[in-house]
């Protein structure tokens, strides 16, 4: 049975990703790509889906033990598990070398004290743990294949132990075994390499030298950063996991290295995060040129301008990590799901949405590229121009919003408030001399966006900005009204909605809620059931308070988040508060970026002195 969604740590090389569960179970691998077929599924299902671990034997009854303790290895992605046993101690490395051929999971077990026995089970199922691979030797090594994909196993403990047959490595119920033992100072790798299966086997691996060369990674690209401030450690975490998000080949960014970890356990929401959200995208790639990395935000850009060639005014909201537009919602029936949440999907039938947000969040990551130096591109500002000629003919329609709600569309605050901010900065552009533009034309719509919305989206009764124009009800996107200035912090109309938010969206143990979701027909997202505290909202509350100078709040809010990280510094999207777990996909850059941004905010209020 899968772990709980904190019990996992993420490793992975910047184009793919597994989930490692604390009893050194790998639980989920898509190779070769993010948005590829899981190898390993059992995360969505069963072990019959799927899985791969490496830990001390144990009886088949007594489950397998979960780590004593684990931890990344200093600032990087490379995971150390130990356990204790009555034998003695063992330690585990797991990590995912960044790619430079074949991609690999790399498994080195190294004897720390006495001599333990361990195992490794390896079951392969293919296609989302659907399809049984046609495993067997070449030339020494054991290969799963099936269709386009081969799955290579390579490991030198078979060597080391003098074995030249099969005398410690066996199948058994369609699955590879290996039994062996590990003394002090013992040092042995397993690995799986992947490579499309009408191709020459893949280099056999060196995992001593690829698990130097992963620390040197990590180490220099943390180098890199320019955040010295309080809460350092839990800010780097979120980088790396960022990073760790980002397809290296193209500066796509995935929302979540997984599918359909569920906001509800038991429930139906459900989704597929593995590709672009221009929002995520944009909100990741300003954190990260706000703590210094110009080089993944220069790559974002050049993936957005490839990503809408052609046809900019028909902006998706999300894209394939390479800029694919078709991802065809799917459910996948043979899958329970995570806890039996059902359904499965991959695929994200959001992709076509009409969401006017996301015109505001790409525009002010083009706009903060420009404002940090980043090397001006011309296409880019030619891009914004575009936009804007869009939004100017759209931005009072309804739409489905931040939230990418499947009930109907309307005329949500938050979607007017970021077209207003996208006209806003476009106008900064071509003030700053850099882009030309009807300046006036574009103030008046600005001001039009603006009296719109104060007029339509506001109660003066309730003194609150309401999630859409006419409605009752409140929505936590609306905490970004100062954050991206359409009203300063001390607008009494600012503090009435945070004041709002706080009294009607929070939990009982004090994180904010996306928005009420009602049993029944005026449910605004069109879907059954409940779901967690959304934490981005959380932070954001947090960086409300700060803004209106309830700093102390704002700072014992941003520790409690923090104590919602698990052991490893990862969060998921939602917080359960019910059950006091962790729910939905993970781990979500959409908590990681406003955790940092948070750190940033406080620090920079003053909140630490300084
Ligand atoms: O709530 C329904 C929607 O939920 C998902 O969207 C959420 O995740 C996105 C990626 O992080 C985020 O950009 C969005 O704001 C969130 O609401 C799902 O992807 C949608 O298909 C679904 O309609």
């Amino acid at each position: 049975m899968a772990g709980r969604i904190e019990d996992y740590a993420l490793i992975g090389d910047m184009q793919t990703a597994a989930l490692v569960c604390r009893d050194g179970t790998v639980d989920w691998l898509c190779l070769p790509r993010f948005d590829s077929q899981a190898i390993f599924a059992g995360l969505l299902g069963t072990e019959d889906h799927g899985f791969w671990r490496v830990g001390p034997a144990h009886a088949p009854e007594a489950g397998a033990p979960a780590a004593t303790r684990r931890r990344y290895r200093g600032d990087s992605l490379v995971l150390e598990s130990e356990w204790d046993t009555p034998q003695g101690t063992v330690r585990v490395t797991d990590f995912m070398p960044p790619r430079d051929g074949a991609p690999q999971v790399i498994r080195i077990v190294e004897g720390v004290s006495g001599r333990v026995p361990m195992r490794s089970a390896l079951r392969m199922r293919f296609s989302y743990g659907r399809i049984v691979p046609w495993v067997h030797r070449r030339n020494g090594r054991l290969v799963g294949v099936a269709g386009p994909d081969s799955v290579w196993f390579d490991t030198d403990v078979l060597e080391a132990a003098g074995e030249e047959d099969d005398l410690t490595t066996f199948g058994q119920d369609l699955t590879t075994y290996t039994d062996f033992d590990v003394s002090e100072g013992d040092r042995f790798g397993f690995t799986l390499s992947w490579q499309p299966s009408h191709k020459e086997p893949p280099p056999l691996p060196e995992p001593e030298q690829a698990l130097a060369a992963t620390d040197d990674f990590w180490r220099e690209w943390v180098a890199l950063c320019t955040y010295h401030g309080p809460y350092r450690e839990a800010v780097i975490r979120s980088l790396i996991t960022l990073k760790a998000l980002t397809y290296a080949p193209t500066g796509g960014i995935v929302a979540a290295p997984t599918t359909s970890l569920p906001e509800e356990i038991g429930g139906v929401r459900n989704w597929d995060y593995r590709y672009t959200w221009l929002r995520d995208a944009a909100i990741t790639l300003s954190s990260l040129l706000r703590t210094g990395y110009r080089e993944e935000a220069r790559a974002w850009r050049e993936w957005l301008l490839r990503a809408v060639a052609g046809d900019p005014e028909n902006l998706q909201i999300m894209y394939g990590i390479a800029g694919e537009r078709e991802l065809g919602e799917a459910e996948l029936d043979w899958l329970p799901g995570y806890e039996n949440s059902a359904p499965v999907r991959v695929g994200n039938g959001a992709a076509h949405q009409l969401q006017l947000d996301v015109y505001g969040e790409t525009i002010e990551a083009l706009h903060l590229a420009h404002m940090t130096g980043l090397s001006r591109n011309d296409y880019a500002s030619q891009l914004q121009l575009k936009l804007i000629s869009y939004l100017e003919n759209h931005w009072n329609q309804p739409d489905e919003g931040i939230w990418e709600v499947r009930g109907p569309r309307r005329h949500f605050v938050h979607s007017k408030v970021m077209a207003w901010v996208a006209v806003d900065r476009t106008i900064k552009l071509v003030e700053s001399g850099d882009a030309e533009g009807p300046l006036e034309r574009w103030r008046e719509l600005r001001d039009d966006i603006h009296r719109d919305v104060c007029e339509k989206g506001y109660d003066p009764e309730r003194n609150t900005f309401t999630q859409s124009y006419g409605s009752q009800e409140l929505d936590a996107s609306l905490l970004l009204i100062p954050q991206v200035g359409f009203l300063p912090p001390d607008d009494k109309r600012v503090i009435g909605t945070i004041e709002a938010i706080q009294r009607e969206l929070s939990t009982p143990d004090g994180f904010i809620l996306r928005y009420p979701t009602h049993p029944g027909e005026d449910n605004v997202d069109g879907l059954a059931g409940d779901e967690g505290a959304f934490l981005a909202c959380s932070f954001w509350m947090a960086d409300d308070l700060a803004m209106i100078g309830r700093v102390e709040e704002a700072r014992q809010l941003f520790e409690k988040l923090l104590s919602l990280r698990n052991d490893l510094g990862l969060l998921a999207e939602e917080w359960d508060s019910k059950h006091q777990r962790q729910v939905g996909n993970f781990p979500q850059a959409f908590s990681h970026v406003p955790l940092i941004d948070t750190a940033l905010r406080l620090t920079a209020s003053g909140a630490y002195g300084g």
